[in-house]
């Protein structure tokens, strides 16, 4: 799980409530636990082993001072619990001595929103037909009031139809906002990124930050950022939004006919793009669709024919997992630091490689194979959904994609280990299967009609070309990394 800026410790003895903070500590006469809010369980609870009754961690969103003498601090607590449960919490603290609780307050609060902005100003997507149509509730119920409770600001869409959200990403005055917030899957985000990319002035706008809070069958990014136990937690994601600050991720470009997009998510061709856009019958089921579809379309061992071209990078997966190691331990790259020194080359957002209608050029190092193939698919995020982390080995700003091959003859029972090591992301150890680091891939589909699946989006059963450009968008993060998806 994220580590917060800072974590406030509420201990509970048999006399008296201590908030205590980097070793100061402000007691508060008689607390009026009786008249206050808080939910059930909280305060006072069980004898735990540390001496006090309890000690409780929670995540300070806010501290006011109401009516001269009671002091609220309103706190969100991390949890791995149900996705919907709501995590916010009000304590109230009656103040003896106000001008020290004031000082307290503002001591605390600067510490709890180090180096970012309280109470930002945001653009917030609500697609109320996301996933299982619960983005509406998972707004009302769980994620609004936290962002009251921190003293955010908002201004709130629900989307009403397909490219909806990319309009308003296209058209939106994005001097007024701080981050857009999409309340629903990956689909939603995939469309502000273009709509973003889209303006005459995307060399400013792609500095926007984005934030995701998890409501579709796919939440890619919201699983990449908080790892499989915290992926589905609104909470969690909230916080990581309230607190976070943006962080440099890659962009692919996409190139098809002659058109161009972009893709944050991933780019995929046979197997797994069938499972995205060939299980809509299955929408029902929430997330566990794409494995019950997979595992079903595996075992047909049905394989698809294309020419699959790529510039590698890396192709051996001991050292890319020794790389992925070694980038953990050095600095995080946030985008204020990295988008400055980038601007220009972002005022043009070429392709050295150039597009799909481009003949090939053997001296940028592309390699080319013809074959049949279970599934090709580029990504740029570690998970693709809850319980596939696909390619583990995804990094937000390396420059490169990551490219994940499951050959023709992978056979039944090494088809199902691999399905398998997909829920940790051990398939790419698999001795069947390939996982490069590339500069680029080029894929042409072999027969006439398939799937081709762009960040969960149907797009047409065409050749297409990916290039990953670095940092070109960025994203609120807590930790300026994603959760870690590869074993040391
Ligand atoms: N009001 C709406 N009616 C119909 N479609 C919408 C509406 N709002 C958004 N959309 C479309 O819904 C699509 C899916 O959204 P999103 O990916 O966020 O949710 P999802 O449930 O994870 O996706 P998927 O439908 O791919 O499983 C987006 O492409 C978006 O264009």
């Amino acid at each position: 799980m994220a580590s917060f800026p800072f974590i406030l410790q509420v201990q509970n003895s048999h006399s008296q409530i201590e908030l205590n903070y980097n070793g100061q500590q402000l007691e508060f006469d008689q607390p009026d636990l009786e008249g206050t809010k808080q939910s059930s369980g909280c305060l006072p609870c069980g004898p735990s082993s540390s001496g006090f009754r309890s000690i409780k961690t929670v995540e300070i969103l806010n501290i006011t001072i109401r009516q001269e003498n009671t002091l609220v601090v309103a706190t969100c607590t991390p949890k791995n619990g149900p996705k919907n449960e709501s995590a916010l919490e009000m304590f109230e603290f009656q103040v003896k001595d106000l001008a020290l609780a004031q000082q307290w307050q503002q001591n605390v609060l600067s510490h709890v929103y180090k180096d970012v902005k309280q109470g930002r100003h945001y653009k917030i997507l609500v697609n109320p037909f996301g996933g299982q149509g619960h983005a509406k509730r998972i707004w009302e119920h769980t994620a609004e009031p936290l962002f009251k409770a921190a003293g955010a600001t908002y201004d709130l869409t629900y989307t009403t139809h397909r490219y909806h959200a990319k309009e308003i990403a296209r058209d939106l005055n994005i001097r007024q906002y701080d981050a857009i917030i999409s309340i629903s899957g990956d689909g939603v985000l995939h469309e502000v990124v273009n709509g973003l990319m889209e303006r005459p002035d995307a060399v400013v706008a792609h500095k926007l930050p984005l934030g995701a809070i998890p409501a579709g069958s796919g939440n890619a990014l919201s699983f990449s950022l908080l790892g499989e136990d915290h992926g589905s937690h609104v909470g969690n994601a909230v916080l990581g939004i309230l607190k976070g600050k943006a962080m440099a991720v890659d962009l692919c470009s996409v190139t098809q006919k002659n058109s161009r997009f972009f893709s944050f998510v991933l780019q995929s061709f046979g197997l797994i793009a069938d499972v995205d856009l060939g299980s809509e019958h299955l929408r029902w089921m929430g997330e566990a669709r794409f494995t019950v579809s997979a595992v079903g379309k595996l075992l047909s061992q049905a394989s698809y024919p294309c020419e699959l071209a790529y510039i590698p990078e890396e192709s051996n997966v001991e050292k890319i997992r020794a790389e992925y190691n070694n980038r953990r331990n050095q600095p995080v790259a946030w985008a204020d630091q990295t988008h400055d020194e980038m601007d220009q080359a972002h005022a043009t957002i070429v392709d050295r490689y150039g597009s799909v209608v481009d003949p090939i050029k053997e001296s940028d190092g592309w390699v080319v194979e013809k074959d049949r193939y279970i599934t090709v698919v580029g990504a740029k995020l570690p998970w693709i959904s809850k319980g596939s982390v696909s390619h583990p080995a995804a990094q937000p700003n390396d420059g490169l994609v990551d490219l994940l091959v499951f050959p023709k003859d992978i056979g039944r029972a090494a088809g199902l280990q691999v399905m398998i090591g997909v829920e940790t992301g051990e398939h790419v150890f698999h001795e069947k299967v390939r996982y490069m680091k590339v500069k680029a891939f080029r894929v042409t589909p072999g027969a006439a009609a398939g799937y081709i699946s762009v960040d969960g989006e149907h797009t047409p059963y065409e050749p297409y070309q990916v290039e990953p450009h670095r940092g070109l968008i960025s994203v609120l993060s807590v930790d300026g990394r994603f959760a870690r998806s590869m074993r040391e």
